[in-house]
């Protein structure tokens, strides 16, 4: 009785781009859950579609009544049912119809009243009790690609890993130590910054790749010594967004470099080995299961090779990379898929298949924290949510104060 649905609401709310987006609010007898969607700017092709022709607006106008209409009366608790009719609602096979990202708030929502209504928090009413582990935050420290304007690096994420912090608060004030050194560091490299970053809240140089990844790795080493905490260097490449497939080959615009597939894999080894990087995304554009297995048999021992594009947090896409063996880690993006159940079910596959989940959020954002909670009831190792920003800063802070609340919290398990 406490969580049955007795009202829903769909909003039109601002995301960190200035782009509309959706956010719902769902009533029950005895609780309130809201969650807001985000969206992508380097988006996978086979991710199911943000919204339906009309956007916003159509979902406020029209597609808040259809579900309401369904959903009402139903119990948050039935996770899984619930899910199951925001698909038959929508009919489509890629949720074109009501929008993956209407279908993903409102899933979140659901769940998130759901816990309230027993007094729980999220992470503690999807995972359980004995949950206790915090995952590490692979912050964003400079924006390149898609994330950013001309002239800045073609690799579209910098990011750092605090691998050794002893606590979540360590961790995320050692990725924002290392944010403001590189402010410094690049400001050796490039006379004319000004300041600016891009849109995960990392500084948008005017230098080369190499550089950026030169002076990545000396702000890990600067401030890892500082602080007594070994901070290791990680990369989203975000490689669909250079490869050209008239020319079959990946665009480095910034370095005037194109290299093909063998280059690539040559190029991408080498900085692993060279910088030490924990983790690399996307290495290789989102259909190039080959290159990824390639590079994964080659450095997998070493790094998380980890897949965006390429699985779009679907299981079935994942199968077939765990069959290839194209990867050991994988982005875990709730709106790429549209629904808590279907998210979740990709995370089971991953764990049974040893490929390290990656909790992350999107290019655009909002102060939605939910992903926090399901980073910690996963139990993901990793999780991508940028260093600085608002938007960035609410999920970052919700896991200091999930920590807070665990009897025996633990850092996540990072080397198993
Ligand atoms: O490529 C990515 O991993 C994400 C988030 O960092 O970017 P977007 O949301 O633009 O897909
Ligand atoms: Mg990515």
């Amino acid at each position: 009785m406490d969580s049955v649905i007795e009202d829903l609401r769909v909003r039109k709310i601002l995301d960190s781009r200035g782009n509309p987006t959706v956010e719902v609010d769902v009533v029950t007898w005895n609780g309130f859950g809201r969650a807001a969607a985000p969206s992508g700017a380097s988006t996978g092709s086979r991710e199911v579609v943000s919204f339906p022709e009309g956007g916003v607006d159509k979902v406020i106008t029209e597609i808040e009544d259809l579900i309401s209409a369904e959903l009402i009366g139903m119990d948050a608790e039935d996770l899984a049912d619930i899910d199951l009719v925001l698909k038959e609602i929508d009919g489509t096979d890629n949720l074109s119809a009501i929008g993956g990202n209407t279908s993903v708030a409102v899933s979140m929502a659901v769940a998130k009243a759901a816990a309230a209504s027993y007094n729980l928090p999220l992470y503690r009413f999807l995972g359980g009790n004995l949950k206790n582990e915090i995952p590490y935050p692979l912050g964003n420290m400079m924006n390149g690609g898609a994330h950013a304007g001309i002239n800045a690096p073609d690799i579209q994420e910098f990011l750092v890993v605090p691998v050794t912090a002893s606590n979540i608060t360590e961790a995320v004030f050692a990725n924002s130590s290392v944010h403001k050194r590189l402010k410094e560091l690049i400001q050796l490299k490039d006379s004319s910054f000004t300041g600016g970053k891009g849109d995960e809240g990392g500084w948008v140089p005017n230098i080369s790749n190499i550089d950026a990844l030169e002076i990545q790795a000396q702000a890990c080493e600067e401030v890892g010594d500082e602080l007594g905490v070994e901070i290791k260097p990680s990369l989203d490449i975000a490689a669909s967004e250079m490869w050209n497939q008239n020319e079959q080959k990946y665009v480095y615009a910034q370095d005037n470099i194109s290299r093909d597939t063998g280059d690539q894999i040559e190029f991408v080894k080498e900085i692993i080995e060279t910088y030490g990087m924990f983790y690399v995304e996307d290495p290789f554009d989102e259909a190039d299961f080959e290159g990824f297995a390639q590079l994964t048999a080659a450095c997998g021992n070493k790094c998380l090779i980890c897949g965006d594009d390429i699985f779009v947090t679907n299981k079935e896409i994942l199968a077939k990379g765990i069959e290839k063996k194209a990867a050991n880690a994988i982005i875990i993006k709730p709106n790429q898929i549209g629904s808590l159940t279907d998210t979740y079910e990709t995370v089971r596959l991953a764990k049974e298949n040893n490929v390290t989940p990656v909790v992350s959020h999107r290019s655009g954002e909002t102060t939605d924290e939910t992903i926090a909670h399901l980073a910690v009831a996963f139990s993901a190792p990793l999780i991508k949510t940028g260093a600085l920003g608002g938007e960035r800063i609410a999920k970052l802070n919700e896991l200091i104060r999930i920590e807070e609340e665990l009897s025996n919290p633990q850092m996540a398990n990072l080397f198993k």
